[in-house]
């Protein structure tokens, strides 16, 4: 007789409850740390010092059940979709004890994987911690059954929408028009296929579109309307093509700008955007008052986005060589220094790769500054450091890879400075920091 295989019935085990267990530290994702019998359990929400009863997920996490002892640091989260919303994490945490969590996380892992301490730790530098964002991405969803449109914010490790009517770490200029997009959008025939929303306050008050293909000219003339109404401009980002403003008959585009140190850049919607609006000045004058430029001096720029820190030294007279992955954002920072009347080499080049055909990649740069993303520099610093540059003035958002990249200067002669985080993501875990190594070997 024939045998088949046929697989087991899989009963799934019964979460193990923890009894009361105390929280001894915060990770750099902002999860409390506990020491079980069974290993290290990482638990969201929980703060160092608490006493929680928890219930073991996976292998290293914890869902937190209850706080029995709570920390004096815990506060109750302003806003009223936190326990649904996956964006502001730290929002129990008390501002001051972020701040503070913030820079301890980029000391321990500088001194764990570099062991590094900087010489000095500038005060973190901050701005306002709520109604900061100038940029809102909002996810949507057509339910044709229903003929209902959902438009808010992701969930916690979901793809589910939270439906919100306010987001509280964004601009009120971007928040006021959740509601009227949410009246708006369900009456066009491109709710059917529309991916996302963006929203961006920077000079100028942007709503962008993401979508398969160009709307039929009914919905443009509804968007032209809305924009008029609403006193901003509609981009569509239509499949593989760049996104591109929507213009009345005869009507000339205003090109987006946002503010950087001491100057006014044009950026396009797509275009990297610093997050904090206030903060970004702050952080680039920060940025040029440790690379103390002088005329002439040869600096070499990584990761350089539209030009957020390449104009203002360029204008303070240093000779920049720029490098950015995105060959449109390069254009956008040839374009701002024509604009500003410095002249800028800028490249188009994937620093990740290795840099022995690139023409700029030569020794003659004083001082280095890279701005990376958050998977940090893994094989652009091994090439900085080649090039023996006195100063390096790094700017993280991530401090694990940042700690990473700071072990290769280490270990090439450099010593850290200064350090300063920057408080570019108040009420959640994320972390942006300025840091200053020199050359001393
Ligand atoms: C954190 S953003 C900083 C941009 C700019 N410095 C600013 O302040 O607006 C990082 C930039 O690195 C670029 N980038 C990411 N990976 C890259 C790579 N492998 N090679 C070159 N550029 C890259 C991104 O396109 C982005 O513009």
């Amino acid at each position: 007789m024939a045998r088949f295989y046929r697989p087991q019935k899989h009963t799934p085990k019964a979460a193990v409850e923890l009894a009361e267990q105390r929280v001894v530290g915060l990770d750099h994702q902002g999860r409390g740390v506990v020491r079980t019998p069974k290993g290290v359990r990482f638990v969201a929400g929980a703060l160092p010092d608490e006493v929680i009863r928890m219930r073991l997920q996976g292998k290293y996490d914890a869902q937190l059940l209850a706080v029995t002892t709570p920390a004096p640091t815990r506060q109750t989260p302003a806003c009223p979709y936190y326990e649904r919303c996956g964006g502001c994490d730290m929002q129990h945490y008390a501002l001051e004890a972020q701040r503070e969590h913030k820079q301890r996380v980029v000391h321990e892992l500088l001194q764990k994987f570099a062991q590094l301490a900087p010489q000095q730790w500038l005060a973190p530098l901050t701005a306002d911690a709520w109604r900061y964002r100038r940029r809102l991405r909002l996810a949507c969803h057509w339910d044709s059954k229903r003929q209902r449109f959902t438009l808010g914010l992701r969930e916690a490790q979901s793809k589910r929408i939270v439906a919100v009517d306010d987001c509280l770490v964004a601009s009120t200029t971007l928040t006021e028009l959740l509601a009227p997009l949410r009246t708006l959008l369900p009456q066009l025939d491109l709710v059917r296929e529309l991916g996302h929303v963006e929203l961006l306050q920077t000079e100028q008050r942007i709503v962008v579109l993401r979508l398969g293909q160009w709307p039929s000219a009914d919905d443009v003339q509804q968007l032209l309307n809305f924009a008029q109404q609403q006193q901003l401009q509609v981009w569509l980002h239509c499949g593989t093509q760049a996104p591109q403003p929507l213009l009345a008959e005869g009507e000339t585009a205003v090109v987006p700008h946002y503010q950087s140190a001491d100057v006014s850049l044009a950026f396009q919607p797509g275009d990297f955007l610093q997050a904090h609006g206030a903060l970004n000045p702050m952080m680039v004058a920060q940025a040029l008052e440790w690379l103390a430029l002088t005329p002439g001096e040869q600096v070499l720029e990584l990761y350089a986005g539209s030009g957020n820190f390449t104009l203002p030294m360029a204008r303070q007279g240093a000779q920049v060589t720029a490098i950015e992955g995105v060959a449109s954002m390069v254009e956008r920072l040839q374009q701002n220094a024509q604009a500003q009347n410095v002249s800028v080499r800028g490249y188009h080049a994937d620093l990740e790769q290795p840099w022995q055909d690139y023409a700029w990649a030569q020794t003659g740069y004083s001082k280095v500054l890279l701005d990376p993303a958050r998977a940090g520099a893994a094989h652009a610093i091994t090439e900085v450091v080649k090039l023996q540059p006195q100063r390096v003035v790094y700017v993280s958002c991530a401090p694990d890879t940042l700690a990473r990249d700071a072990a290769v200067l280490a270990a090439h002669g450099y010593v850290l400075k200064q350090a300063q985080v920057i408080d570019m993501f108040p009420q959640t875990h994320h972390i942006e920091c300025l840091t200053w190594f020199e050359r001393e070997a």
